[in-house]
């Protein structure tokens, strides 16, 4: 038996998750070759840079150089790996379901490992997806191999902090000795492991990330009942915050959820629900109330300016959220559609975000600085909350737009001050 602390892993996926996994899993000791399908990710790889931006994972990289490599041949992956972490991503099929394709591609492939004893799936995945991972495993030719979920929490941004220091670490496995197994990879973690059948453990990741978009779909709904009744969301949901019953944390009001994750997971939680003939009806609304959050951004807009044709709109912040380069379901690419198709010309500043081929994109022309943006523009509406934003010269700012038309979809600014400044001020459940 290898030593506890000297695993030889196989990790498939270079993404968010499957680097910060195998550089983590490298400094806790364990040597691991990292497998992607996209060969310029395990070019850059290889010659030593990131291919995306998580705080510390570069370093973490340099420093476990010794016990980590990039590979793009599966053969030098599966040579010596003992266990095999699934860290490829489940996309929304047409049907909203997960995606899983690209996930048995990945279990089909372990067949040919010689020495693997141990699966585990850290993709987000419909509960089920175990039982059927275990029957392609058992289709491959191995029925002695172990099968685990380990679901993972970490926020992007922050990944490889959250990774190393986690609230718990979750293990859903059908034998003990497995789930001991998962457990020891981790020593050197401080948490605790919370280990239970297969089924219960994909469910906790829908369930953990569906209430987080819960509470801020409330947050949301809350801040807008707030700007009907003439309260201050940010007092109210501060001061609700305070209960330790209820937690401040996800209570932030702004312009919806988006992401790589609580979109497609919420739906995906959905269409599962759909599949078992239960409609349900919580994690429906909250999908609502973050579609229409999206869309009053430009209802406050025409408030304002009446008709969008024509108008110059700056949208300030493109990535889901700030600390990141990820666009995926961005509520920016929502808005700069809606934008485009009211007429309005859109411009956007960003400092790290990395637009895909995606197609609101292509007509919106992206600026160096949030000044060079909003220079002549007729409004401009905070989508990520980047500090930078505050730095902002705004009263200088005031003077170069042709209209200083602001909606703060991140409560960013102080509203008494952009109004002293001249701005049309607008932002989410404050009066
Ligand atoms: N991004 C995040 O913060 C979190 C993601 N997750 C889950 O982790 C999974 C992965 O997500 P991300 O890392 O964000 O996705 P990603 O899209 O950044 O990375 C997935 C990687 O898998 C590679 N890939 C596809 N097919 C492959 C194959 N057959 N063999 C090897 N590599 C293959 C892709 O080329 C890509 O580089 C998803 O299920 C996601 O829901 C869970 C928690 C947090
Ligand atoms: O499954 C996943 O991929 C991950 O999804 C989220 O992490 P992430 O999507 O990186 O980002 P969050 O910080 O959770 O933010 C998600 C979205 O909610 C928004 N948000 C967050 C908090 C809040 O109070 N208000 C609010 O609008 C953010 O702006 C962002 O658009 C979860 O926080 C992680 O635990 C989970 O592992």
């Amino acid at each position: 038996m290898a030593d506890r602390r000297n695993r030889r892993v196989a990790v498939f996926g270079a993404g968010y998750i499957g680097l910060v996994t195998g550089a983590c899993l490298a400094e806790l000791g364990h040597r691991v070759v990292v497998r992607d399908i996209d060969p310029e990710k395990v070019r850059v790889l290889q010659g030593g840079d990131v291919p995306i931006y998580e705080p510390g994972l570069g370093d973490m990289i340099t420093r476990n150089k010794e016990r980590l490599t990039f590979t793009l041949d599966l053969d030098e992956a599966l040579a010596e790996a003992e266990v095999a972490y699934v860290c490829v991503d489940t996309p929304p099929s047409v049907s909203g379901d997960a995606d899983l394709s690209k996930v048995w591609s990945v279990v089909r492939s372990l067949a040919a490992a010689p020495h693997l004893h141990t699966v585990v799936m850290k993709s987000t995945v419909p509960v089920g997806t175990g039982v059927r991972a275990r029957a392609a495993l058992d289709e491959a030719g191995l029925t002695a191999t172990g099968y685990a979920s380990n679901p993972e929490f970490t926020a992007e941004g922050r990944a490889v902090n959250d990774f190393m220091n986690p609230d718990r670490i979750v293990i859903g496995a059908d034998e003990p000795a497995t789930a001991v197994l998962i457990a020891e990879l981790h020593s050197g973690i401080d948490a605790p492991v919370v280990t239970m059948d297969v089924r219960s453990a994909e469910m906790v990741k829908l369930a953990s990330n569906a209430l987080l978009a819960t509470k801020i779909s409330f947050a949301n709904e809350i801040a807008t009942l707030c700007e009907n009744t003439g309260a201050d969301a940010m007092e109210v949901l501060g001061a609700v915050g305070l209960d330790h019953r209820l937690g401040p944390h996800f209570l932030r009001p702004g312009i919806g959820w988006g992401g790589s994750c609580f979109p497609k997971d919420s739906e995906a939680l959905r269409q599962l629900a759909s599949n078992t003939g239960f409609h349900p009806p919580l994690l429906s609304a909250v999908i609502d109330v973050n579609n229409i959050q999206k869309r009053r951004a430009i209802q406050k807009l025409k408030d304002v300016l009446g008709d969008l044709a024509g108008r110059e709109i700056v949208l300030l912040g493109m990535a889901f959220k700030p600390g990141t380069d990820d666009m995926r379901e961005a509520p920016s690419a929502v808005l700069a559609s809606r934008l485009q198709a009211e007429g309005a010309s859109v411009r956007c500043w960003d400092p790290l975000a990395r637009p895909s081929a995606a197609e609101p994109w292509l007509s919106a022309r992206r600026y160096a600085s949030p000044e060079e943006a909003l220079d002549g523009a007729d409004a401009a509406v905070v989508v990520t909350e980047w500090a930078q934003l505050r730095d902002v010269d705004w009263g200088r700012v005031a003077q170069l737009m042709r209209r200083p038309v602001l909606f703060d979809g991140r409560n960013l600014l102080d509203p008494a001050e952009m109004r002293e400044l001249g701005f049309t001020y607008m932002s989410v459940g404050r009066p």
